[in-house]
């Protein structure tokens, strides 16, 4: 069996659900999808938990409103009516209509897994209308999770199991990227973006063939297309490569994705969905590492420099508590470096975290803060590709290992 992993943006309307039902017919016999939500829907149900836990009602109403027609229009566009997705409405409607009952966490979990349960339902029904008998899948019965809700970590074994349980027989098959379940039917997420992962989890357990995640560019490239003009298709690329370029934050897969299958030599294929006659690329076992420098850029950054109050060291228990802090917030750190007295880190600055974040370490902690600025990691670096990157740029800290480089810059454009 293959895996086939289909992104928002490739059925982000109805010409992308036809061009997907298209590669299935010409590529996909056997073949388990794994899809996320429908374009931005996820965004908008992110919306629509923070007014319902804010009791904004008016809001709420305005957001569901665009969410609804969004999904009645595809799936009339496509199947001639909404039945497909009204029972889900119907089950959205109810929710909503209740006081919230449990943590923020868990609601947002309860609500936003809906973006893929919708997509699947609208799919799976388009696949049959044209003949392609499909089978539907509910995530949440077969990927399990501990309770860590937007976050659920996989419990392997268990859901090895119920997997290798219920997806038996050859066809087409689709479930819900993103989507887990706890025990006591609490339904979970894996994290934001984490559809890929699903695949690979998938993947993993069916001890499939292959996974290609189908993409709106033609494969992994050497730099986001959004940032550089002239990129560079990576038509091989080895699991440690690709792990390395998403762990530093190239968007185009998910970190969490390479190992599981790099564990089973499952080989990862990147495909554009555009042009699905095209390679893309291919993630397996070779010998030969990469030859192109790759360039990876996250803007809307913050340097956090930490002093210890009574001029003591960064030391093991000063890193213990700092570290717990940032753990605790949920803020990822994306570089790291100290001196004998004070400690830098980097990271994405999200103003539903980061600022909460600081408070606390204001209790510990001399705090500075520099932000809006912009990190910049580029693998298999040399003087030239820096130079080139730091033009009209102020550098503000570098790390270098063997391979990587990581570059603190602010803009001076
Ligand atoms: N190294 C890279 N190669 C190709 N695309 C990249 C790279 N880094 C970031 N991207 C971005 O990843 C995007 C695809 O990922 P994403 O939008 O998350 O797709 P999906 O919704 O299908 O999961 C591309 O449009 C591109 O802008
Ligand atoms: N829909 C989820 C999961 C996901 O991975 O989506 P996409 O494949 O469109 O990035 C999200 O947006 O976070």
């Amino acid at each position: 069996m293959k895996v086939f992993k289909f992104g928002g943006a490739s059925v982000k309307d109805s010409a992308g659900v036809r061009n997907l039902a298209e590669i299935i017919k010409t590529q996909g016999q056997d073949v388990l999808l794994v899809v996320s939500a429908m374009g931005k829907t996820t965004n908008a149900l992110e919306d629509l938990v923070l007014a319902y836990a804010h009791g904004q009602a008016e809001t709420m109403r305005a957001v569901l409103g665009t969410i609804t027609d969004f999904h009645y229009q595809i799936s009339a566009d496509l199947l001639g009516d909404s039945s497909s997705v009204h029972e889900t409405f119907a089950h959205l409607e109810l929710l909503l209509s209740q006081v919230p009952g449990a943590s923020f966490d868990e609601v947002y979990d309860q609500i936003v897994s809906l973006g893929e349960v919708l997509s699947t339902q609208i799919i799976a029904a388009y696949l049959q209308k044209n003949n392609i008998p499909t089978q539907w899948l509910d995530a949440r019965q077969l990927v399990c999770t501990d309770i860590t809700f937007r976050e659920g970590r996989v419990n392997w074994a268990e859901t090895s199991l119920r997997i290798n349980q219920k997806v038996t027989g050859r066809g087409v098959k689709i479930t819900q990227g993103f989507v887990g379940q706890a025990s006591g039917n609490r339904t979970t997420t894996l994290g934001r973006d984490g559809s890929d992962y699903s695949a690979a989890i998938f993947a993993y357990c069916l001890n499939a063939e292959s996974v290609t995640i189908w993409k709106d560019v033609p494969g992994v490239l050497n730099a986001d297309p959004r940032w550089f003009d002239e990129t560079i298709l990576l038509e091989k690329l080895t699991y440690q490569d690709a792990i390395e370029l998403a762990y530093y934050g190239a968007t185009v897969i998910h970190p969490k994705t390479i190992k599981p299958l790099q564990n089973k030599g499952i080989p990862l294929y990147v495909r554009s969905f555009l042009q699905p006659n095209a390679p893309g690329t291919v993630i397996g076992n070779f010998e030969q590492h990469l030859s192109t420098p790759s360039f990876i850029f996250k803007i809307n950054q913050v340097l956090i420099s930490l002093r210890p109050n009574d001029f003591s060291f960064i030391a093991e228990d000063n890193l213990s508590r700092i570290f717990g802090r940032f753990a605790q917030a949920g803020v990822k750190i994306n570089l790291m470096q100290n001196t004998a007295i004070s400690f830098s880190v980097v990271v994405d600055n999200n103003p539903d975290r980061v600022p909460a974040l600081l408070a606390q370490l204001k209790q510990d902690f001399r705090v500075s803060y520099n932000d809006g600025l912009e990190l910049i990691t580029i693998r298999y670096y040399d003087q030239g590709t820096i130079d080139r990157v730091l033009v009209n740029k102020k550098l503000l800290l570098e790390q270098k290992s063997r391979y990587t480089v990581q570059l603190v810059v602010k803009d001076l454009g």
